[in-house]
């Protein structure tokens, strides 16, 4: 039956289960209390979460569709050992296999794909006990444009029916909408959420011309995107480089099939083809319309755009 279902179907729904173990390897790395932290540059950390995670999502994939070209953060010095055979999972969501496809997406072949994985989005929060923060990323493009993707929150608590969840998975479908929670509406002042970890002149420069009521300043991509979504901002402002296409693919898919938009500092659309540079030099812009969006965009002095453009 599963053969039946169009292939970007397919993967979302295994990188749905894929995220939901990736989840679990990142509890289970910090409630063994050895983080394995590395330093790889600046502000710029990396976990036995991280690489583990990786090593996960990328098997897992890789094994059901061995075609796909997949771009993961982390380079993983020790691929040569052998991967857990827990960690391999070939379990794929049975409610979004039911899912009806978008006809421009259903001739979709494996070599067509670049999925961008972020194992673990928000580490330096994620080392500082920010749990709430860490998301795992998996964001499926096609022809250069996120098409689909998946938010995972390991430590998402919620307590259904006396019984207590922990971790959460949102997915968005082009044209489909998004799954695994409810959308709110945007507050009614202007809330603007932006990074806590990675924050410099210009970044609060752009901060300061919003006229903002509040500025939430929390970690991750994937973590801000999921406040917008939950209407719990209005908008996201990054204006500097540092995050790259694995931070904003899964959530760009996410927020544009919720109807809302993400881009650069100018306005302009990422590409996430497979040879596409992976820094997003040019910053983060994202809204959940296209109003809150414009009003932000027409914010941006032209000056900030020059430096940043410059960089
Ligand atoms: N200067 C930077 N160096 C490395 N990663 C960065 C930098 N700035 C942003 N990022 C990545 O983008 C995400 C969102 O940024 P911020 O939390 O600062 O808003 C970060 O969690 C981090 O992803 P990751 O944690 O996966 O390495
Ligand atoms: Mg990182
Ligand atoms: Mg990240
Ligand atoms: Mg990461």
């Amino acid at each position: 039956m599963a053969s039946t279902v169009p292939l970007i179907v397919r993967l979302l729904a295994s990188s749905v289960s894929v995220a939901n173990r990736a989840g679990k390897i990142i509890r289970d790395v910090m409630s063994k209390g050895e983080l394995g932290i590395v330093e790889k540059g600046k502000d710029d950390l990396q976990t036995e979460a991280d690489r583990s995670a990786q090593r996960c999502i990328i098997a897992s994939l890789s094994a059901q569709f061995p075609k796909l070209n997949i771009i993961g953060e982390e380079d993983n010095p020790d691929t040569e050992d052998e991967i857990p055979s827990d960690w391999i999972v070939i379990d794929t969501d049975k409610d979004i296999l039911t899912i009806q496809c978008p006809s421009n997406l259903q001739g979709v072949k494996e070599e067509d794909i670049v999925v961008w994985v972020d194992p673990l989005d928000g580490t330096s929060e994620y080392t500082q006990g920010f749990l709430e923060h860490v998301t795992v990323l998996i964001g499926i493009a096609v022809n250069e444009k996120p098409v689909a993707g998946v938010i995972h929150q390991p430590y998402y608590k919620t307590l259904i029916g006396g019984q207590k969840n922990i971790g959460r998975t949102i997915w968005g479908l082009q044209e489909v909408g998004v799954g695994g929670f409810t959308p709110a509406p945007p507050p009614d002042s202007l809330v603007i959420t932006t990074t806590r970890s990675h924050s410099n002149p210009m970044v609060e420069k752009a901060l300061q011309v919003m006229n903002a009521n509040q500025i939430l300043r929390v970690g991750g991509a994937g973590y801000k995107v999921l406040q917008l979504l939950e209407g719990v901002a209005s908008i996201y402002v990054f204006a500097s480089g540092g995050c790259k296409k694995w931070d904003t693919c899964a959530p760009e898919a996410v927020l544009s099939a919720a109807g809302g938009k993400l881009t650069d500092i100018f306005g302009n659309y990422y590409k996430y083809g497979p040879s596409e540079s992976r820094p997003n030099k040019t910053g983060v812009l994202a809204a959940v319309n296209n109003d809150l969006h414009s009003y932000a965009l027409s914010r941006i002095p032209e000056e900030l755009k020059n430096t940043l453009s410059k960089k």
